[in-house]
């Protein structure tokens, strides 16, 4: 029992040491954090509902794991090999793809929840 919760923490434990790295690991992950954190202001002071809070909370999470997905997706690609590849660079185009499509939706509904508040 003891080791089960042992074992059990030592994967939390990993896990946030996962979302330390990801904050960490570059450019894209902080513009991500930062743009989410304006989002939350933004939802504050236009008094956003309960409905639309969750709108904008499954959108930006949906950013935030696309970005980390990709930027795991790069790690493990550039262990296999920073050679060029045709196979790694179509990986990568795709770990691209997912993030724009995520970002391309978090625009979406944040235009749905935010412009009725600042045109209507
Ligand atoms: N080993 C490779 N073989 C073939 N193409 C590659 C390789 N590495 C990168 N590419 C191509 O270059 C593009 C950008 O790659 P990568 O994401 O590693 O660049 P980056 O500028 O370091 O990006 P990021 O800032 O997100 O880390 C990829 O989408 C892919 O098209």
């Amino acid at each position: 029992m003891v080791r089960a919760l042992a074992r059990r923490w030592a994967r939390f434990t990993d896990a946030g040491r996962g979302v330390r790295l990801f904050f960490a690991s570059g450019f894209h992950p902080r513009v991500h954090g930062c743009a989410a954190a304006l989002v939350v202001a933004a939802g504050f002071v236009l008094d956003v509902s309960r409905s639309e809070w969750i709108a904008l909370v499954l959108a930006m999470t949906a950013v935030l794991v696309a970005e980390a997905a990709n930027t795991a997706l790069e790690v493990l690609a550039d262990a296999v090999t920073q050679e060029f590849h045709p196979l790694i660079g179509r990986a990568k185009d795709l770990g691209a793809g997912m993030v724009l499509l995520a970002v391309a939706g978090a625009v979406a509904v944040g235009i749905l929840v935010f412009a009725p508040h600042v045109f209507g």
